[in-house]
Parts: structure tokens; sequence; C-alpha cells
């Protein structure tokens, strides 16, 4: 079972417009709305390809509210808590020069005693059965070392962990071991601590570093370039596939869906690369932060290449 864990969901917003003048009113072609948060787009895309997962994280309010809603119609098991705050709602500017502004709130304040009902919540899934997806930022109240908190938590009850998140909670949840994570080029140069943007080879080194950390698959997601992979055993690069860009919010989400489900069905590695590649790149056709269609990403698959280092 794939559970999947958004401790901070949003509601996206997302505002179509020619180009975006600061300072200045700017009116919009079209707007969306969108349940997502890393977990649940990561659901999301699992329901599109096939699978099942519940999605479990915390949800308050009129928003959050929605967000069960939502998920009900869509056919996807949820098991939120439920917190006395507001879940956020995060907005997204997408310019139709292809530029995307990402405008996200910090989303609720979440109290101790509301934690402790996660906690037992995701304790009460784990098994050897259940791989876990902790993905995305953490709302107020929740310290920075979460997920080091509960990664080894699960783990302990032979679960596997999926970890996508940047800044201080990657590098905190790192110590976790999580068996499988998706950084992009941004998060390992930050937590590399570089400046400039680093070459292949560099990201290489960075990825077989991660590795030595305790990760079996590293996922090194490159934007419109495409994605490294790597393994104890091999290491492989593919090119972005070419398609119709809309919206690239909700791609990173998808590479780690389609991982997720194909590492959990044990498909073999070039199956759940080629899955990878043509997940994250029919999401980018879409709009706001909706998944690809199964059909899209069967046809996608066909295209991907995969060079191996
Ligand atoms: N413009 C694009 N064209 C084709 N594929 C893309 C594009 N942007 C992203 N992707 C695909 O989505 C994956 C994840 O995108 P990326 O921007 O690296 O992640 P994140 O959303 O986590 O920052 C990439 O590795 C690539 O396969
Ligand atoms: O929790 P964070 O880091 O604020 O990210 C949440 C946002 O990320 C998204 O899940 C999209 O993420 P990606 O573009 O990295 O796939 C949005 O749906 C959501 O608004």
């Amino acid at each position: 079972m794939i559970v999947t864990v958004t401790m901070n969901p949003a509601i996206d917003k997302t505002a179509e417009l020619d180009q975006l003048e600061k300072g200045s009113l700017n009116r919009l072609n079209n707007c969306l709305t969108d349940i997502g948060g890393k977990g649940i787009n990561v659901s999301k895309t699992i329901k599109a390809m096939g699978g099942e997962t519940v999605a479990t994280g915390f949800c308050g309010g009129s928003t959050g509210k929605l967000i069960e809603d939502t998920l009900e119609k869509l056919g996807i098991k949820s098991d939120f808590i439920s917190i006395s705050n507001e879940t956020r709602v995060n907005l997204k500017i997408v310019e139709g020069k292809g530029i995307v502004t990402e405008l996200n709130e910090p989303g609720p304040l979440v109290t101790k005693e509301e934690l402790k009902e996660l906690t037992e919540k995701l304790v009460s899934y784990a098994s050897e059965d259940t791989l876990f997806v902790f993905a995305g930022s953490i709302p107020k109240g929740i310290e920075k070392d979460i997920y080091l908190e509960l990664i080894p938590l699960v783990k302990s009850k032979g679960a596997k962990v999926f970890l996508d998140a940047d800044g201080e909670l990657f590098a905190h949840g790192l110590e976790g071991r999580p068996d499988y994570i998706k950084p992009n080029r941004a998060e390992l140069e930050g937590y590399y601590n570089k400046d400039y943007r680093v070459t292949e080879e560099e990201l290489l080194v960075m990825g077989k570093d991660l590795l030595s950390k305790g990760s079996s698959l590293v996922a090194i997601s490159l934007g419109q370039m495409g994605a490294l992979f790597l393994t104890g055993e091999v290491s492989v690069k593919c090119p972005g596939l070419k398609v119709d860009a809309h919206s690239t919010v909700g791609a990173g989400d998808a590479m780690v869906a389609a991982l997720s489900f194909s590492l959990d069905k044990k498909d073999d590695f070039a199956e759940s690369v080629r899955l990878a590649m043509a997940a994250s790149a029919g999401a980018v056709t879409t709009q706001g932060t909706k998944p690809p269609s199964k059909e899209l990403i069967e046809e996608l698959k066909k295209k991907v290449e995969i060079i191996y280092l």
C-alpha cells in the first residue's frame, strides 16, 4: 500500500495571463483551482495511472474540507487529521511565455496534539507492505527535523520511504535514511552549498554521495533537461521529452508518483525510469496541477531515451 503524507496541503490557484506587470493591475485570462500539496499530487497521479493510495496529513477549515471532498470525488482514499486552523491557498502565476511564479503560503499552525495524532496514524499504517511518500513543506508549529523523527519510526516496522523535500527538511530527513529521494537541481545545489550551476559530472558525484548516505535510488530532476537516476548498480541519464508545456507545477510530484507506483509494483529499473520520465513530462502538458492521463503516459513512455553512464 502507498501512503502519501502531505503535512502542508494546499488549494493551488493557477492564474494565467500574458505577462505579469509588477505594481500594476493585472487582469487574468483564466483562473483554475486544484487541490494540491506534494503528497496529494502524488496520489492524484497514481490514481490516473490506475493505482491506489491513501492520502494523509493535516486538513482544516473550508479549504481542508474542499480537499477531502475532492479526493472523495476523484475516488482517492483519504485519512487526514482534522486540524482547527485553515489549510493554505497557494498562488501559481503562469505567463504566456511559460514563466511560472509560485507564491506558497506558510500554512496553518498545527498543535502538538494534532501532530501526535498523525504520528500514531502513520505508525498504524506502517508494515513491510507499506511505502510512505513524505513530501513537501511543513506547516507552522512543526520542527524542521520532523521527517527525521518519522522516517525511522515507520522504517522500524519494515516500511519503505520516499522523501521529497527541500532545504533543512531534506537535510535532516536524509539522516533518517529514506529509501528513495528525488531532489531537483536547485535543492541539490543548496544542500551542497554550491552558488553556481553545477555540471552533470558534479550532479553525478552528489548523487553517488547521497546513495552512500543510505538511499537505494536517487532521482535528480533537471526540469526540461530531463533527469538522472542512480542506484548502487547503475547510473543513467534521460533527456527531457519534447512536449507542449502548459504548467510545470506538479511535474516533480508526477515523477515521485510514477517512481513510487513502479517501485511498489516491483517493476524493473528501466520500466520505473520510463514511467517517471513519461508521467513528469505528461504533467507539464496539463493545466494547473492536473495529472496526465494514462493514455498520454503510455504514449510518452515510447519516446523515453535511457542513456547508461
Ligand atoms: N518543460 C518541460 N518539458 C519536459 N519535461 C519536463 C519539463 N519540466 C519538467 N519536466 C519533467 O518533469 C521532471 C521534474 O521537473 P523538475 O522541474 O525538475 O521538478 P520539480 O517540479 O520538483 O522542481 C523533469 O525531470 C522532467 O522529466
Ligand atoms: O509544500 P510546498 O513545498 O510549499 O509545495 C507545495 C506546492 O508544490 C506542489 O505540490 C507542486 O510541486 P512540484 O512542482 O515540485 O511538483 C503544488 O501543488 C503545491 O502548491
